[in-house]
């Protein structure tokens, strides 16, 4: 079942201005959903309210038809800093969600084996997270985020605090491991670039209204190349929505 949003809005207390108004989405089992906008739009409040660590002022968030009123297992969230715990190493960090959640010790011992295979983790299992370079940190948040099997996975710009080069690399590995996986995944970006070349579709939030502008299908087989002319065509359709802006 879906990730449905009913005329969503959010209007904080202290500002009473709308960050978001009627914001209605769809997001389908196994579907990469990426969001992209003017910095301000309201992307991380959109992402919270998902979370449920905000509550929507209008409308109603429902996953799997039940509604969303806080957060919850079923749904894991991983922001921009990686949020590892440096008293543990790579293993006890990646098996640390499953074990809060109660995963039974053999099965958390299987799924933390299967990603850090999957995000080429194994030799450092045992180190410690200060002996991890950026990139290599966010690699095992990638792989506690995925072991915690949840319904869907919310992203908040994983890469953007990474170097150019880590960063492409790792929007790889991510979509590698979403192909092998097929997860629902809600994944916030600046870079609209990294939303073409991960999303199935992408929604562009409007800077002005609190709304959304545009919701893009991207009709390109996997995996995609940067350089390709339809590639390029959608990058320059998605700023073209996006324009006036800061891009
Ligand atoms: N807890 C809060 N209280 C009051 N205002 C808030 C709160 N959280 C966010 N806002 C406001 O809501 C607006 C949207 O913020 P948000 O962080 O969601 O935008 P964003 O699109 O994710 O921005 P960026 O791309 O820069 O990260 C901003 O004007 C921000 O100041």
């Amino acid at each position: 079942m879906a990730l449905i949003l009913e005329n969503v809005g959010k209007t904080f207390e202290n500002t009473g201005q709308a960050t978001l108004k009627n914001i209605n989405l769809e997001i389908q089992p196994g579907e990469f959903l990426c969001v992209v906008g003017k910095s301000g739009c309201g992307k991380s409040t959109l992402l919270n309210l998902i979370a449920g660590l905000e509550a929507p002022t209008e409308g109603r968030i429902l996953l799997n038809g039940k509604e969303v009123k806080g957060p919850s297992s079923e749904r894991t969230v991983m922001f921009q800093e990686h949020a590892l715990f440096p008293w543990l190493n790579v293993i006890q960090n990646i098996k640390f969600g499953m074990k809060i959640n109660g995963v039974p010790k053999e099965e958390q011992e299987i799924r933390a084996e299967k990603y850090l295979k999957m995000m080429q983790l194994e030799q450092y299992k045992d180190y410690a997270i200060h002996q991890l370079s950026g990139g290599m940190r966010q690699r095992v948040a990638l792989a506690r985020a995925f072991t915690m099997d949840s319904d869907i996975l919310l992203m908040d710009e994983p890469f953007s605090a990474l170097d150019k080069q880590t960063s492409n690399h790792l929007r790889k590995e991510l979509q590698d491991i979403w192909m092998q996986t097929h997860k629902t995944i809600f994944f916030i970006t600046h870079s609209v670039e990294e939303a073409v070349y991960l999303g199935d579709k992408v929604v562009v939030m409007s800077g002005e209204n609190g709304g959304i502008r545009n919701i893009v299908p991207i009709n390109l087989e996997r995996p995609r190349h940067v350089y390709d002319e339809e590639f390029i065509a959608y990058r320059h359709k998605i700023l073209e929505e996006i324009q006036g802006g800061d891009y």
